[in-house]
């Protein structure tokens, strides 16, 4: 990862540059690939439109100089999205494409040069010297198609990728201004296109309720319209204020339209709401003058708009230029730069996210950005707080693109104060959790700092959610919603309150809302209660998982079973205590060896003595050798072939994560909790040396799994394991079994032709005994 964040800046032309511009390219399009999953998918941004916008272009430009890293599959190719789950899907009738930007030059000579060149591109592709255009404000919506067959909705459906998208037409169906019939003589085939968004008014109160319910805010309108448009539930959406405007058509079969009024009239017969005020223009200079207007008069627009989008009118005109694989030829959509202004940064405070990710927050002397009072700005976690060297008393440049959360853009540096210091959250909050003060920790190649325990208030929704996934403790009937609701009604803080919970509290909780109660219900609560009870009786890996210790998924709960016969054993653990003496004494040692060049060099200058150097070196190595010894008897640890070198079952990152959590107050808390219910997990594969065959019934046999079997294959290689068996991956001559479901045809040739017996699901069954 951090060696893709290099500057391209003063590298020399040569073979390096090559590689080093490819890598680059290559970490842009992850990059905007993973921001288009958290935008479009999760409704969940991480950073700024303008900061995704800087990456976009930085990639256009890159691939524009450098022709033979073109790919086709890249994200300046390609409309940013995909459809979700849980919804049908829609092969659109026509793609939805995207809108290639213009983007305002902020203090250039000329600021609005690039809708210059868009305009005079035109005229000379079109050989005309006046080119009619319509300007109208870009909305800062959803994007939505909506179907209509002989006066009826027959479908609305997302954008999705462009080609597919998600079937919301319930949805869409309670927004009240879409009419759901069209007029008699309206045009047989007609697909609307259009934004969907919800008002500022109404989303400025959706906040207060939410805030006032213990709710996370949505960070902008677009947010909060994306998330109510995913909901699966109907009911839900009638309650949010969406709201609808047309901007343009897909599928259409009725009378020609010639010019876009005739489509404006058209839809406006039809009852559609339209998107306004649209400027009409045949100049370049008319069409800056009408962008400029709609910038001066946005602000008193109902919905938040960044920009305005420009239009060619004829429809001939539109056909004849075409589209690229991203956005149409003929418009193009004009970005107004985000509003920023100077203020004093007072404090950074750290916040907690419901994952226990710690935020910190800028709290600022108020000032008036793009209409409203900004008095706080995210500054996303400590390498962005470094980056731009951001202290306490600074004179920051706060940006507030559309409504997106406020964030600290630079330092005026001219006015820093003189006794400033370098913030660092760890010391801000003396390496304890705001919330719960536990330890925190900061996963390696990870950016932020996090919560390392899974019973924080802060988290308790999704340490509840994860505590009951299906690779913890599987309590299918908790999920998300369920959590939530335990939360706010006080039954459960944490996942450890899940134990006490009665079947009467349970039944009775209310997953919707005050006006419209939904019952949990009898069945739902046994079935929670059931696996609950079960849950107590899981193995020790399933336990360690649900914990959500940082570092501990399964491979390493896996590898703590084998080494430990239960929990307290693990939490009192000298094998983990070990792991990390060994590794700071190894550290030591390959520094205190007489033999490095620096060493060497010190003794030449007479700086360190040769026999202390030996004599600490020596100690250090005894050290080790004693530490070892019984371990590389049992298989706990092994030799590598490097000096100093050994491997472990669990990593010194997982072994120091456990022992932190361990000896903090939240797993004393949890251990305590679960002794008083006695429960302490057993493992089912602890073995005290590991070099000695299990004694399994599947012991020294290998399987390969294929095809569709009735439970998720994970499951099977879990069985496999505790009866001492492998399963690997390819299947070869020593392979004992495959065990098949229905279709794996190619394995099951291959299994044939090598002589591997193919088991069904059912003899495996009788293979285990089952
Ligand atoms: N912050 C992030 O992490 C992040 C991630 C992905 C995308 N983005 C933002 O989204 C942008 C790209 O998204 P996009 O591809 O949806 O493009 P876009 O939103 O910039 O423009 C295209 C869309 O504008 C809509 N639109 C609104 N008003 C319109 C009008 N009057 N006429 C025609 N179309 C209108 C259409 O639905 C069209 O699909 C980026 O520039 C960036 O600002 C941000
Ligand atoms: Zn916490």
């Amino acid at each position: 990862m951090e060696e893709d964040l290099f500057s391209l800046a003063g590298r020399r032309q040569d073979g390096t540059e090559e590689e080093a511009v490819r890598r680059r390219a290559e970490f842009l399009r992850s990059e905007l690939r993973r921001h288009n999953r958290l935008y479009y998918e999760q409704a969940e941004p991480e950073i700024s439109d303008a900061e995704y916008d800087a990456l976009f272009l930085e990639l256009e430009k890159l691939e524009r100089d450098h022709p033979e890293l073109a790919d086709p599959d890249s994200p300046t190719r390609r409309v940013g999205g995909a459809p979700l789950q849980g919804f049908n899907q829609i092969r659109h009738a026509v793609p939805m494409l995207s809108i290639d930007d213009i983007f305002e030059q902020r203090d250039a000579l000329i600021p609005d040069e690039e809708l210059v060149e868009f305009y005079n591109k035109l005229v000379r592709t079109l050989g005309t010297d006046a080119v009619p255009v319509s300007v109208e404000p870009k909305i800062d919506g959803v994007a939505l198609s909506i179907m209509y067959r002989n006066g009826r909705m027959s479908y609305a459906a997302t954008r999705g990728d462009g080609e597919v998208g998600d079937d919301v037409t319930a949805n869409v169906r309670t927004i009240r201004t879409i009419p759901l019939t069209l007029p008699a003589n309206a045009p047989a085939v007609l697909e609307v296109r259009g934004e969907v968004f919800m008002p500022n008014e109404a989303f400025a109160k959706l906040n207060e309720e939410r805030d006032a319910e213990g709710l996370a805010a949505f960070a902008n309108p677009r947010n909060a319209t994306a998330g109510t448009l995913k909901q699966l539930d109907p009911r839900q959406v009638a309650a949010r204020p969406l709201a609808f405007l047309a901007h343009g058509l897909g599928a259409y079969e009725g009378p020609e339209l010639k010019d876009v009024k005739d489509f404006w009239d058209m839809l406006r017969h039809c009852g559609i709401p339209c998107n306004e005020p649209v400027h009409y223009t045949d100049t370049l200079e008319t069409t800056r003058q009408a962008v400029r207007d709609i910038d001066r008069g946005r602000h008193s627009l109902p919905y938040g708009t960044d920009g305005a989008v420009i239009k060619i009118r004829s429809m001939a005109t539109r056909e004849a230029l075409g589209a690229t694989a991203r956005a149409p030829r003929w418009a193009a959509a004009y970005k107004f730069p985000p509003e920023q202004k100077e203020t004093t940064l007072l404090n950074i405070v750290v916040q907690v996210g419901r994952t226990g990710v710690l935020t910190p927050v800028a709290e600022l002397r108020p000032v008036l950005l793009s209409g409203s009072t900004v008095a706080r700005a995210t500054l996303h976690n400590q390498d962005e707080i470094d980056r731009k060297d951001v202290r306490i008393g600074d004179t920051v440049l706060v940006e507030k693109a559309g409504e997106i959360i406020p964030a600290v853009l630079k330092v005026n540096l001219s006015r820093r104060p003189e006794n400033s210091k370098p913030y660092s959250i760890l010391e801000a909050t003396g390496g304890l959790c705001p919330a719960c003060g536990n330890p925190i920790m900061k996963e390696e190649g990870k950016v932020a700092w996090r919560c390392t325990n899974f019973t924080c208030p802060a988290q308790a929704v999704t340490g509840i959610t994860h505590f009951c996934s299906r690779a913890a403790l599987d309590v299918e009937s908790i999920g998300s919603s369920v959590a939530e609701a335990l939360r706010g009604s006080g039954l459960a803080a944490s996942a450890l309150d899940l134990f006490s919970l009665t079947l009467e509290q349970l039944a009775n909780l209310n997953l919707g809302t005050a006006e419209e109660p939904r019952r949990y219900g009898e069945k739902n609560a046994q079935k929670a209660l059931d696996a609950l009870k079960n849950a107590r009786e899981l193995p020790l890996e399933r336990w360690l998982i649900a914990f959500g210790i940082p570092q501990i998924g399964e491979v390493v709960a896996k590898a703590l079973a084998d080494t430990h016969p239960d929990l307290d054993h693990v939490a009192e653990s000298p094998y983990i205590r070990d792991i990390i003496r060994l590794d700071e004494l190894v550290e030591s040692a390959l520094k205190a060896n007489p033999n490095t060049r620096e060493n060497r060099k010190a003794v030449r200058e007479g700086t360190l003595s040769a026999e202390e150097a030996q004599q600490r070196y020596k100690e250090l190595t005894d050290e080790i050798d004693a530490l070892t010894g019984p371990y590389l008897e049992t298989g706990y640890l092994r030799k590598n072939t490097g000096k100093l070198s050994y491997g472990s079952e669990i990593g010194v990152a997982a072994a120091k994560s456990l022992n932190s959590f361990f000896t903090s107050a939240a797993g004393h808390h949890t251990l305590d909790v679960l002794h008083r219910l006695g429960i302490n997990p057993q493992s089912q594969s602890y073995r005290a040396n590991l070099l000695e065959i299990p004694a399994g019934i599947l012991s020294g046999k290998t399987f390969v799994i294929t095809g569709t079997l009735s439970q998720p294959r994970d499951h099977f290689e879990r069985l496999i394991a505790e009866h001492g068996g492998k399963a690997t991956g390819a299947i070869s001559k020593s392979t004992s079994y495959l065990l098949a479901g229905s279709g794996g045809g190619s394995k099951r040739e291959k299994a044939l032709k090598l002589g591997v017996p193919v088991i069904s699901e059912e003899e495996f069954g009788k293979l285990i005994g089952n």
